[in-house]
């Protein structure tokens, strides 16, 4: 890639689109187009292909998606799958369209089988039933990789998909009902640690920059505590509690946000679909595991969180929320083999994402 190749990063403003925007700088590429949701609706077709026609970028990092936790997913189970399928059909076929040097597709780890074999090779997608709570979402990830595979094999283009484990960073969604678990449990823990504290500045400050159901840092004490309560963060006879989802038996493998975006850059730069081929007499399963090889268990996350927060309250399991898959760990085997690894571990992303959030309340 040349400094100076245009090159179109969708989902800009997003947790991982922002850190692949500030890699890229870094690097000194200054030729980034950029559009926010309202200017350009990727799941419109009409709006792509004339934004394609008028732009005609040379790179594609396709970081735009409906994006969601666990419930988020469950929940909105129409939107997760029409949604997807059109953004990534869209900026797919344009691309294609449009000659796009290169595209990097981002998926996620959900496409593998509910119940996998651990540590989850890219071997195994499409050989068992996938998990209930986010199939929908699943199933229009696996379409996108079926899709720069399918494009790759007939017409030749340069579409690479990677599959990154759970992320975590900067710009990060921290809504108490549709983000994930991990920006979640700070923004609880941090929430359930100010209770105890009565620090009523923090929590209004909190509340002021991200209302929780419509209720906002100028609410009473009293609607304040009750909407707390309602997420399950509570202050009883001066003892905290916050509540975590499902059984806490999980285990979840965590990637730093700016980590996926070096992964990301990595590729695109270094990489090519022949790279990433394992067989050319049936080319399957092409795409790339993104994570780091070790994971945790949520009850172990939540312990994590309030050493770092300094949360001495309580944790309560709500098991009337859902596990979802009880481990997805990648393997990574092919990602290290390509030339790229981690850097940041949990203990210091943790760390760094709680004083991104303070600095932002
Ligand atoms: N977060 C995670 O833990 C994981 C994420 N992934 C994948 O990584 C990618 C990036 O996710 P992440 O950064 O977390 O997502 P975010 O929700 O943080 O960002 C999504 C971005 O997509 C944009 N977007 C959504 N819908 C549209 C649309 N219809 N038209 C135009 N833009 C749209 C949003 O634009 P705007 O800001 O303008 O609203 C936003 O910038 C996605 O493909 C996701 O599936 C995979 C595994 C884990
Ligand atoms: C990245 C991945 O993210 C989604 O899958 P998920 O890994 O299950 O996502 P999650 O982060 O929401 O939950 C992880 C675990 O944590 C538990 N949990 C505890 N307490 C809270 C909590 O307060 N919030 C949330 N969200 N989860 C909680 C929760 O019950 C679950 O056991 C996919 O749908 C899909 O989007 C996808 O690709």
């Amino acid at each position: 890639m040349d400094k100076s190749s245009k090159i179109y990063v969708a989902g800009h403003r997003g947790l991982v689109g922002s850190a692949i925007v500030k890699n890229l700088k870094s690097r000194g590429y200054h030729n980034l187009v950029v559009k926010t949701h309202k200017e350009l609706d990727l799941t419109n077709t009409e709006a792509v292909s004339n934004f394609f026609k008028a732009e005609q970028p040379k790179y594609v990092f396709l970081a735009a998606a409906k994006v969601g936790g666990i419930v988020a997913n469950n929940t909105y189970r129409a939107d997760f799958i029409y949604e997807n399928l059109m953004i990534q059909n869209n900026v797919i076929h344009q691309s294609y369209v449009h000659k796009v040097e290169k595209l990097l597709f981002l998926g996620s780890t959900c496409i593998y089988p509910k119940n996998c074999p651990q540590p989850m090779k890219e071997d195994y997608l499409l050989t068992d039933t996938l998990e209930y709570t986010n199939e929908p979402y699943a199933i229009a990830k696996i379409a996108g990789i079926k899709m720069c595979e399918s494009y790759n094999l007939q017409y030749g283009t340069n579409f690479i998909s990677v599959m990154p484990t759970n992320l975590y960073g900067p710009n990060d969604n921290f809504d108490l009902e549709k983000s994930h678990v991990l920006p979640a449990l700070i923004r609880k823990v941090a929430l359930g640690k100010a209770l105890e504290d009565k620090n009523w500045d923090y929590i209004s400050s909190d509340l002021n920059k991200l209302p929780i159901k419509g209720v906002n840092g100028s609410a009473s004490e009293e609607e304040i505590k009750q909407v707390l309560s309602d997420f399950g963060v509570v202050l009883n006879q001066s003892k905290a509690s916050v509540e975590i989802w499902g059984t806490g038996k999980p285990k979840r493998e965590f990637l730093w946000s700016e980590d996926m975006a070096d992964a990301c850059v990595y590729i695109m730069r270094e990489r090519d679909f022949v790279d990433v081929v394992k067989d050319i007499k049936e080319v399957r399963n092409t795409h790339i595991n993104i994570g780091t090889g070790e994971d945790i268990s949520i009850a172990q996350l939540a312990d994590l969180i309030a050493t770092t927060v300094g949360y001495k309250g309580a944790f309560v399991f709500n098991t009337n929320k859902p596990d979802g898959t009880m481990k997805k760990l990648t393997d990574v085997t092919k990602l290290n083999n390509l030339g790229w690894k981690h850097k940041v571990n949990l203990e210091e992303g943790i760390a760094s994402l709680y004083n991104w959030y303070i600095a932002k309340t």
